[in-house]
C-alpha cells in the first residue's frame, strides 16, 4: 500500500541498454525507486526513430490498474533510455503540485508526429509549446481513466495518442491536464540546448539551468535527435561529477596491478596505410603487460613496405595464442578486414575485442589491464597527437555527422578535467565487450563512410555509448600525414611531423641534462664544449642516408654547390640539401643546438640560427685523410662524430692550434661546439684506416 503523497515511477525498457543504466542511476544519485515494466520482454512498440511506443502506454495501464482508485497517490512516467532524473522526488512533488492539475504532460519545442495539429494547441508564450509524452506526472486514478477513454495498439504511437487526448477540450478539462511549459519538471532538449546551461549547482554538484524559463528541470529527456546533447551534458548531471572538487564521481576504479583472471581477448592490429615509426610501435604491443596466450592476435596489413617488420615481429613473439594475418595481395579491403576480426571474435569465444591501429603508441604497458576494468561496453584510453589539439575521439557531432568541438573538448585533451566521457566519436585505439558484438556484425561498413565513421555511426544508431578516459595518459598518436616511405630511413625526416617520437629515437638520451643550470658543460679544450645530443642510431641512419645518395664532392676547390663556385679549405662530403634534408637540419639546430649554444656562449643570441654549409664529411687513407688548419666561416661550429673510433677508423679527430689541444677520443652523437673564427685556428687529423664520418654546419655566417 502507498502513503498519501507518494511517488510512484514508471519506465519501460525491455533491455539494459546504456541509457537504461544511465537512467537508473541517476534514479539512485537521487534515491528515487521506480518500477521498470517490460524487463526482458519482446519490445513491441515499433521503431522509435519513426511512430511507435504504444506499447509502453499499454504496459503502464495494466500496471496502474491496482492504484486505479488512489486518488492521492501520484505517479510519475517517464522513458528511459534518453532521460535522466536530475532532482529529488520532494521538488518533484513539489513542482507538480503548483501546477494544480491533476496530470502535466512534458512540452517541447515541435509539434510531432502530426504538425498539422500544432493550431489546435491553446496558446502559450513558451517555447515548449506542444505535448511530449517520454514524461508525465498525475494522480494515479485519473491517470488510469484517462488511459481508458481511449485504446492504443502496441505500434502505435503513443505522443499521438496523449496528443489527441490532449486537444480534447472536454478530456482537458475533465482530467485538468496542463502541459509543463516552463520546464520546471520535464525539460525536452531538442531544439532547446541554447536555452540550457550546466550551472555549478550549491549543492556541489552540476545541475542545469533553462534561461529562458529560469527553471531548473528535474527530468531531462534528450527526446528525438537531442540524444547525444543529453550524452554530453549526462557527464555531469545527476551527480556524476562534481562541481566543487571537479571530481568524476561516477568514474568505474581501476585495480592496479590487475587481480583475477586475464579474460581472453582478440587484439586486432591494423595497419590500413604507410605510418612511420612502426618498428616502436610493434615494441609498444609487445610489452602490454597481459599474458600473450590470452591474446588472440589479427593483423591487417595493407601496406607492402610494412610487411617485413611485421613477418619479424610475428616470429619473435610466439606465445599468442592464434596469429591470423592479413596480406596487402588478399584484396581484403579496411571495413571487411575490421568486420572480419569482429566476426573472428565471436568464433574464438573471446571477452573483449581490443583494436589498436598503426597510428596508435601504447607508451604505458598496463593499458589492456586498466581498460578491461572499465566496465564500459566500448571504452578506449584518451590518446593525442604530441603538442596538438588532435584526439582519438570528438566531443560533439556536427549536423552532418562529421567534427564539431564541444564546450568541454579542450578542457578534457588539457585534462583540466579527468574522467570517463560519453562521446559521440571514437577511433584507433578501443576495448569492445563481446556481449556487444552481435550487434555489430559489418559495423565497419556503411555507404560511403569511413570505417571509423561508419562504425561510430552503427554504436550511435544501436544507442550503444563510446566513452574515452583521460584520467590516465597511456600513450599518443603518430602523424601519418607527409609521411614518404620512399625515402632512405624515412622516420629521420619526421623531425616535424612526429617530433615527439622523433626525438625518442634520435635525441640522446641526456641531452637535456646539458641544459641544466647545475652541470657543468665539459670543456676538452678552451672554448671548445661537448655534448651528447643524437643516438648512434641517428649517426648510423645519417650516414646511410648519405651513402645511398653517394655522390661525393671531388675534394677539389671548385665547388658548384656553392654560391662563389669555390672552396677554400675543401672536404669530401655531402650537403645536406643534396638529401633534401636541410630544413630538416636547420630546424634540428634550432630546437637543440641553440639551446646548448646560449648554454655556454653566454650573451650571444640568434634565433634561428643560420647555416649555409650542413653537411657530413668523409675521411679515408685513400680518398682525403685529414684537413689541413683553417678558420671556418661560421660564429661557431658544430661538429658531431657519426661513427666510433678505434673500431670503425684509427687516427682523426681535431686538433685547436693556438691551444696545442685536440680531441681525438670522440664519441657517437656527441657534438663538439666552437667558435670558428680568430681563436679557433683548427685542423682535422689524419686517419690512418677505415672511414671517419662525422657532420659539420657553420652556423651563423
Ligand atoms: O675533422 C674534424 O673534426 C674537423 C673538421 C673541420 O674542421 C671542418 O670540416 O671544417
Ligand atoms: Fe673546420
Amino acid at each position: 500500500k502507498t502513503k498519501t503523497g507518494d511517488l510512484l515511477i514508471f519506465t519501460v525498457s525491455t533491455n539494459e541498454t546504456d541509457g537504461f543504466k544511465r537512467y537508473i542511476k541517476s534514479t539512485e544519485a537521487y534515491d528515487l525507486s521506480v518500477k521498470v515494466l517490460g524487463m526482458g520482454q519482446k519490445w513491441e512498440g515499433g521503431d522509435m526513430k519513426f511512430r511507435g511506443g504504444g506499447f509502453k502506454i499499454n504496459l503502464l495501464r495494466q500496471a496502474l490498474k491496482p492504484y486505479q482508485h488512489d486518488e492521492s497517490l501520484i505517479v510519475m512516467f517517464t522513458d528511459s533510455f534518453d532521460v535522466m532524473f536530475l532532482g529529488t522526488k520532494e521538488n518533484i512533488i513539489k513542482n507538480f503540485k503548483t501546477f494544480n492539475a491533476s496530470i502535466v504532460f512534458a512540452a517541447e519545442v515541435y509539434c510531432w508526429p502530426e504538425k498539422s495539429l500544432a493550431d489546435s494547441y491553446p496558446k502559450t508564450e513558451s517555447p515548449y509549446k506542444y505535448l511530449n509524452s517520454g514524461g508525465f506526472i498525475g494522480y494515479a486514478k485519473q491517470l488510469y481513466n484517462l488511459l481508458n477513454e481511449n485504446r492504443l495498439k502496441d505500434k502505435d504511437d503513443d505522443q499521438h495518442y496523449f496528443t489527441k487526448l490532449f486537444l480534447n477540450t472536454e478530456i482537458r478539462e475533465k482530467y485538468r491536464i496542463r502541459l509543463d511549459h516552463k520546464a520546471t519538471i520535464f525539460q525536452c532538449a531538442s531544439g532547446a540546448a541554447d536555452h540550457l546551461k550546466l550551472i555549478e549547482s550549491s549543492d556541489g554538484y552540476y545541475a542545469l539551468l533553462n534561461e529562458i524559463t529560469g527553471s531548473q528541470p528535474l527530468v531531462l529527456h534528450g527526446n528525438g535527435p537531442s540524444k547525444l546533447y543529453l550524452n554530453s551534458v549526462g557527464n555531469y548531471l545527476s551527480k556524476a561529477r562534481s562541481s566543487s572538487t571537479n571530481d568524476c564521481l561516477d568514474c568505474p576504479s581501476i585495480n592496479m596491478p590487475y587481480v583475477g583472471e586475464f579474460p581472453i581477448i582478440l587484439m586486432g592490429i591494423f595497419i590500413p596505410f604507410d605510418t612511420p615509426f612502426m618498428e616502436e610501435f610493434l615494441e609498444k604491443i609487445t610489452k602490454l603487460q597481459y599474458p600473450k596466450n590470452k591474446i588472440h592476435l589479427y593483423i591487417f596489413c595493407k601496406v607492402e613496405s610494412h610487411l617485413h617488420i611485421i613477418n619479424n615481429w610475428i616470429s619473435e613473439n610466439k606465445e599468442y595464442l592464434s596469429v591470423k594475418k592479413i596480406e596487402p595481395n588478399e584484396g581484403i579491403d579496411e571495413p571487411l578486414a575490421r568486420n572480419l576480426a569482429i566476426e573472428r571474435c565471436k568464433i574464438k569465444n573471446c571477452k573483449f575485442f581490443f583494436s589498436v591501429d598503426s597510428v596508435v603508441h601504447l607508451d604505458d604497458p598496463t593499458v589492456l589491464q586498466w581498460l578491461i576494468q572499465e566496465q564500459k561496453g566500448v571504452i578506449g584510453p584518451m590518446l593525442l597527437r604530441p603538442y596538438k589539439s588532435w584526439s582519438n575521439f570528438w566531443g560533439s557531432l556536427s549536423n552532418e555527422g562529421y567534427y564539431a568541438r564541444s564546450f568541454d573538448y579542450m578542457d578534457i585533451i588539457n585534462n583540466d578535467k579527468r574522467g570517463v566521457w560519453n562521446i559521440p566519436y571514437l577511433t584507433s585505439c578501443y576495448l569492445i565487450n563481446s556481449t556487444l558484438l552481435p550487434l555489430l556484425s559489418g559495423a565497419y561498413e556503411n555507404g560511403k563512410l569511413d570505417p571509423d565513421m561508419a562504425f561510430c555511426q552503427t554504436l550511435r544508431d544501436k544507442e550503444v555509448f563510446m566513452f574515452v578516459d583521460n584520467r590516465i595518459d597511456v600513450g599518443h598518436l603518430i602523424n601519418p600525414e607527409d609521411f614518404d616511405p620512399t625515402k632512405v630511413n624515412p622516420e629521420m625526416y619526421e623531425i616535424f611531423t612526429n617530433k615527439y617520437d622523433w626525438e625518442q629515437r634520435y635525441i640522446h638520451p641526456n641531452f637535456s641534462m646539458s641544459l641544466r643550470e647545475d652541470v657543468t658543460p665539459i670543456q676538452p679544450c678552451p672554448d671548445v664544449y661537448w655534448f651528447p645530443i643524437v643516438t648512434p642510431r641517428f649517426c648510423k641512419e645519417l650516414i646511410q642516408m648519405v651513402e645511398s645518395y653517394g655522390k661525393w664532392s671531388s675534394g677539389s676547390n671548385q665547388d658548384e654547390r656553392l654560391a662563389g663556385g669555390y672552396e677554400n679549405v675543401p672536404t669530401r662530403d655531402i650537403h645536406m640539401k643534396q638529401i633534401d634534408y636541410e630544413r630538416h637540419w636547420l630546424y634540428f639546430l634550432q630546437q637543440y643546438v641553440r639551446l646548448l649554444q646560449e648554454r655556454v656562449f653566454i650573451g650571444y643570441f640568434h634565433d634561428p640560427p643560420q647555416a649555409l654549409m650542413n653537411f657530413v664529411v668523409r675521411y679515408r687513407p685513400d680518398e682525403q685523410p685529414s684537413l689541413r688548419p683553417h678558420h671556418d666561416s661560421s660564429t661557431y661550429t658544430v661538429n658531431i662524430a657519426l661513427n666510433r673510433r678505434g673500431i670503425d677508423y684509427e687516427g682523426g679527430g681535431c686538433r685547436f692550434l693556438r691551444y696545442n689541444c685536440s680531441i681525438t677520443d670522440t664519441k657517437v652523437g656527441w657534438l663538439l661546439l666552437h667558435p670558428g673564427r680568430l681563436t679557433h685556428y683548427h685542423e682535422g687529423l689524419l686517419v690512418s684506416n677505415g672511414t671517419r664520418y662525422i657532420m659539420v654546419s657553420f652556423v651563423d655566417p
